[in-house]
């Protein structure tokens, strides 16, 4: 079976973020099921770059009317097409803002131009591969589907995933002209949305089959606290709405071999992880205050919770824990936590950047990975804590309470503890999670216990690739 994957980030080429993990990784994990999957992504100056022997093997017009070429070519085990279009990707900023960290003003542009860059290759635009299903991910994507449905090839099974209903690209009704698309399609049945253009509201209505990364987000998005404004629709088509959790690449994500991190360790060896601790610690200028290590990797975002983390510097301090935060993003948020560790130098370590290498050495040295998320569709960093024995301490939401399991007394005795969980998403509700951890922390082996249990569970992709593939026959079985 041929998948065409359509995305607008995919490790290891181009990463801002989770997106990018899911769509490196899934082609490779479905590779023994049966699937052929190829990508297509935008030409970027970072991915034209890493390219080795990229071939063109088609030229299409864009619906804007420019040409554009696709390119083929190999990295990392994946099957990629590129596209490439350098009027609307080579540029010096990140793939979606310019290096002021402004929006680019033609995103729609760019994004449709992909979109239908997909559609055409379902169509069968390249001479040897055309895909039984296109696959597409978030707003960026989701116009894929919208191609097909109003241009003939609504007969090919579709799929959006949604990684995160906050971002739906979303622009004004005068670009609708412009799409190449029937009049119909500016309709409730198709990208309207309160009298604007949404992108991912079109793919939502038009894909065959809408999926999310984990069940507990498929359940939440239908309810109005968390489904920004497209529960209604996400309702209508729950018979087509499934969540399926997120794997990680445990090849990439393995402490046994990572070469990020100052020393390789594995489940039942966990001592060698103090030199990791170590090496933390030196890197962001910390003493240990005799409580556990906490690390935060993330986005500084809202939806992340990092006020949170901010407003608990103090007491964390106090208690004797040490704070480690890698991040990037929302200026208020990254003056909170600075000045947290100003007021704590030597306890709360803050490096506004972003550093996929010093990611890898926070999870293998840090004692706990703090992740306070006001909604989260699955989470990765905390599949990468337990991997890597770093305790996950979360909010009860989305795929965070899909993959933790929470150290309450139950579980304590059965040993079958990963975590801690902690609802409703505040202060206090986090500080008492915290203070669970702090408890547990001072006896070793109950933290040992927590460690190892986590470095047990199962965050490859192994059952979900086979979720994905079930999904892609029963598509194929409709056709
Ligand atoms: N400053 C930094 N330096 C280095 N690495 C950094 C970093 N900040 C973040 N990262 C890395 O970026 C990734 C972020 O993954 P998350 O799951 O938290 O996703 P995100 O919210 O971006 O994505 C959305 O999509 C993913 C994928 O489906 C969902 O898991 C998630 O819930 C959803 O919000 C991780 O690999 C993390 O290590």
């Amino acid at each position: 079976m041929n998948v065409l994957s359509v995305a607008s980030e995919v490790f290891p080429l181009i990463k801002t973020g989770g997106l990018a993990d899911v769509t490196g990784a899934l082609p490779l994990a479905l590779d023994g099921n049966g699937i052929r999957m190829r990508t297509l992504l935008p030409g970027y100056p970072a991915v034209m770059q890493q390219l080795t022997k990229p071939r063109k093997i088609a030229t299409l017009t864009s619906v804007f009317g420019d040409e554009m070429r696709i390119l083929a070519a190999q990295h990392a085990g994946l099957d990629l097409f590129v596209l490439d279009a350098p009027g609307y990707f080579d540029r010096s900023g990140g793939p979606y803002v310019d290096t002021t960290g402004k929006d680019y003003p033609d995103n729609w542009k760019r994004f449709a131009a992909l979109s239908h860059a997909g559609a055409e290759i379902a169509r069968g635009l390249l001479p040897d591969w055309t895909p039984d299903i296109v696959h597409a991910h978030d707003w960026q994507a989701a116009m894929a589907p919208v191609y097909m449905r109003y241009t003939g090839l609504g007969h090919i099974p579709s799929i959006v995933t949604v990684h995160n209903l906050a971002f739906q690209g979303q622009f004004g009704p005068e670009i609708f002209p412009e799409l190449g698309l029937p009049a119909q399609a500016f309709s409730i049945e198709g990208l309207e949305y309160y009298g604007d253009v949404s992108f991912l509201k079109g793919g939502l209505r038009t894909a065959w089959e809408v999926t999310t990364v984990s069940p507990t987000y498929a359940q939440e998005i239908r309810t109005p606290e968390f489904g920004m404004g497209l529960d209604g629709l996400i309702n209508a088509r729950a018979s087509e709405l499934m969540g399926i959790v997120n794997g990680i690449d445990t090849a990439v994500w393995d402490p046994a071999t990572d070469p990020h991190i100052a020393a390789n360790y594995g489940p039942g060896a966990l001592r060698a992880r103090s030199k990791n601790r170590q090496a933390l610690l030196d890197r962001f200028g910390l003493a240990d205050g005799g409580g556990p290590v906490f690390c935060v990797v993330s986005r500084l975002a809202w939806q992340k919770g990092i006020d949170l983390i901010a407003e608990l510097a103090d007491w964390i301090v106090a208690e004797g824990g040490t704070l480690a935060v890698l991040g990037t993003g929302d200026q208020g948020l990254e003056g909170a936590l600075l000045a947290a560790a100003s007021r704590h130098r030597g306890r709360v370590g803050v490096v506004i950047g972003y550093n996929e290498p010093l990611s890898h050495l926070m999870q293998a040295g840090a004692d706990a990975i703090l992740i306070p998320s006001r909604f989260e569709p699955c989470g990765l960093t905390q599949l990468y804590g337990l991997r890597y024995g770093c305790v996950p301490i979360v909010a009860r939401t989305g795929g965070l309470a899909d993959t933790v399991i929470d150290a309450n007394e139950a579980a304590l005795s059965a040993r079958v503890a990963t975590g801690f969980q902690f609802a409703p998403v505040t202060a206090d509700a986090f500080r008492q999670a915290l203070r669970r951890a702090f408890t547990a922390f001072r006896d070793p082996k109950v933290w040992a216990r927590l460690q190892n249990q986590g470095m047990k569970s199962d965050v490859s992709w192994k059952r979900s690739a086979e979720r994905y593939a079930g999904l892609y026959s029963s598509l194929l079985a409709r056709v």
